[in-house]
């Protein structure tokens, strides 16, 4: 049996593509295979031995060290673009509440329990002057990152009148083919800025974006801009931003991530992490990642790693042998020795590389013995080796 241990709550429909005859699967086991996480903070687990993967169901892999993880032969997945319609849907949400009076205005009506009914309309139409807004149709929406769900969000901003402007600095061949043709490059965050009237923040937490939105960047927005982020609390300075509210540089903050300091004004919109809180979402995330959990324990395919090359190949026979070395020359053929010594032929293999990490799936015709599964574990460069 594989055991496979879940930090945080999975959706059931990801729970159920581990067949009970092959997996056991709870929050509380000791010696894992695998793990499945959604946010659960896993910087400092220390792994167990025989861990093989950690399959995160969601799109932000900072809660896991996947340097370390790198190190100790551990493949990390996520799920890129499960979660970003449920996201894009969301932003749209926080680019109304940023724009019209209906977080304050919902504040106000609830507040008029006492009221005599037959003021009411009285007192709403005297007061609705306090709660007005500007329109979305015309305004130019800056998008910084247009991966999945900034793709997506540009479109729904297009959809909605808006003028859309992007940034980013990596963009993927295939977020590129996504992307409609209206959508403006900018050719850095600072034209970005600058021509915004709302900025929305779709990239990962990484050292390179952390405190992305920072007094500096701050100077670049229009005045009055409002800032949206639906990504990580590292990527905005929040000290930085309380400061461009208070002297109406930023006219609102809607954040996903909200920071103490931030609670209780009426200038920030603070979700409690929703952006990827839909049934929908919850359960495309849960079944992709259960599914590459899957594939790569019996089968040994990688597939969305975000530390290990893609390498997937169709089981051509009963016997593979997966492993994975530093990507250095002769490791390859020095296994391939290894096995011609023994007489066993390669009917299929796949040999794949990301920076450091070579990942190689061999379909031999026959048995390995155990002690030549050992020579391959212990070649020079490999760190990683099973036999499936
Ligand atoms: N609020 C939520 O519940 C929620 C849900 C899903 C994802 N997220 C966050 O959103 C992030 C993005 O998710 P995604 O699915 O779109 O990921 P993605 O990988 O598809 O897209 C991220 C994009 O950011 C770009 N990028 C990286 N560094 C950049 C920089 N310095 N400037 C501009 N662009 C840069 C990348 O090239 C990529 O295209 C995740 O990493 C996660 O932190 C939050
Ligand atoms: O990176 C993500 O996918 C989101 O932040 C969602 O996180 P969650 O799975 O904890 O809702």
């Amino acid at each position: 049996m594989y055991q496979i241990r879940t930090y945080n709550s999975i959706a059931i429909e990801g729970l159920e593509q581990f067949s009970r005859d092959k997996y056991e699967v709870a929050s509380e086991l000791p010696q894992p295979d695998g793990i499945l996480v959604r946010s659960a903070n896993l910087l400092d687990l220390v792994f167990p031995q025989q861990l093989t993967a950690v399959a995160r169901a969601g799109a932000g892999v900072n809660n896991v060290p996947v340097e370390r993880c790198t190190q100790q032969g551990i493949v990390v997945f996520n799920t890129p673009g499960a979660n970003a319609n449920a996201v894009k849907e969301l932003v749209m949400a926080g680019l109304l509440l940023a724009s019209r009076g209906i977080y304050t205005g919902l504040q106000f009506t609830a507040g008029l329990t006492e009221i005599d009914p037959k003021s009411l309309s009285t007192v709403l139409e005297r007061e609705k002057k306090n709660f007005k807004g500007q329109e979305l149709m015309g305004k130019t929406l800056g998008v910084v990152g247009l991966g999945a769900i900034g793709s997506n969000v540009a479109n729904m901003a297009l959809n909605m009148g808006m003028k859309v402007i992007g940034f980013d600095p990596a963009l993927s061949v295939e977020a590129a083919w996504r992307l409609p043709s209206q959508v403006q490059k900018a050719e850095n965050l600072q034209q970005l800025l600058g021509r915004s009237d709302y900025i929305t923040l779709h990239v990962p937490a990484i050292p390179a974006t952390k405190n992305l939105v920072n007094q500096d960047t701050l100077a670049s927005f229009k005045t009055g801009a409002r800032l949206l982020n639906f990504s990580r609390e590292a990527i905005v300075n929040t000290d930085d931003v309380l400061t461009a509210l208070d002297q109406g540089k930023l006219t609102s903050y809607v954040t996903d991530f909200p920071a103490p300091s931030l609670m209780g004004r009426q200038d920030v919109i603070a979700m409690p992490h929703l952006g990827a809180s839909t049934r929908e979402a919850e359960s495309n995330c849960a079944i992709m990642a259960a599914q590459q959990l899957v594939d790569f324990i019996e089968h040994g395919n990688i597939r969305n790693s975000v530390n290990f090359p893609a390498c997937e190949l169709e089981r051509t026979t009963g016997y593979r042998i997966c492993f994975a070395n530093q990507n250095v020359p002769k490791v390859l053929s020095h296994v391939l020795n290894l096995l011609a010594d023994q007489n066993i032929n390669v009917v299929e293999m796949l040999n794949k590389s990301k920076d450091d990490i070579a990942y190689n799936i061999l379909d031999v015709e026959s048995a390995p013995s155990p002690v030549l599964l050992d020579a391959i574990a212990h070649t020079e460069h490999v760190f990683h080796m099973r036999s499936l």
